[in-house]
């Protein structure tokens, strides 16, 4: 995957981080910045799509589309189309942007709406990467835990940064008989957790 990174895909990475440097950097609003993941948590997540069992392929929280494009990889490899979510249609047509300049569009699906509703119409999930809102997250991981296959992965981002903003929902997912899950000190921190047989 990796090895297959294009120059165009690599020119449009490259973009993408430094506008959200500058983001960080320049008191861009909160609603209106990137806040992507860093380049590892792609990578990290680019191998967990790649390793799900068959099924659908969901990103929660597009934003400019720069995630997508790690997981893209993955489903380019697997033969799948990633569906990728976002309520912000200023957030979506960046995303289009992204997907058409890396030729990356017969594998990723943008889907503007509200997470939650488009989760909830969903089956079969493989893959979930969750990147939205912290008032959505729980919400959106129980959802997904009855639309995961057996042995399907939901990967969580942002879980030690922003601890202190979702107290007591680590725990839960943590304890909760449908998951095993850990939590990943890459990046921002990635909560990972695989559907069990339950
Ligand atoms: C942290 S950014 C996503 C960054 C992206 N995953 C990346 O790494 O390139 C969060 C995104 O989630 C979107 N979002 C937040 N809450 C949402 C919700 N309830 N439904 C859909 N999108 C949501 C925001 O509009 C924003 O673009």
């Amino acid at each position: 995957m990796f090895h297959d990174l294009s120059p165009a895909m690599l020119a449009r990475m490259t973009e993408l981080e430094a506008i959200d440097a500058a983001d960080r950097a320049d008191g861009t609003p909160h609603n209106q910045r990137l806040r992507q993941i860093p380049p590892n948590t792609g990578r990290y997540l680019a191998i967990l799509a790649a390793s799900a069992p068959a099924g659908q392929m969901v990103e929660v929280g597009t934003s400019a589309g720069y995630s997508a494009l790690w997981l893209s990889l993955a489903c380019r490899q697997r033969g799948d189309v990633l569906t990728s979510i976002d309520r912000d249609p200023d957030k979506l047509v960046l995303a289009r942007q992204t997907l058409d300049l890396t030729g990356s569009s017969d594998v990723v699906r943008l889907v503007s709406g509200d997470a939650l509703d488009i989760v909830a119409a969903m089956a079969g999930v493989a893959f979930a990467f969750v990147d939205a809102n912290r008032d959505v997250l729980l919400a959106c991981v129980e959802l997904l835990a009855d639309r995961l296959v057996p042995g399907g992965l939901v990967a969580v981002d942002n879980v030690i940064s922003h601890a202190a903003e979702i107290p007591g929902v680590l725990e839960r997912i943590l304890a909760d008989p449908r998951f095993d899950a850990v939590v990943v000190p890459i990046g921002s921190g990635v909560l990972t957790a695989r559907r069990t047989a339950r």
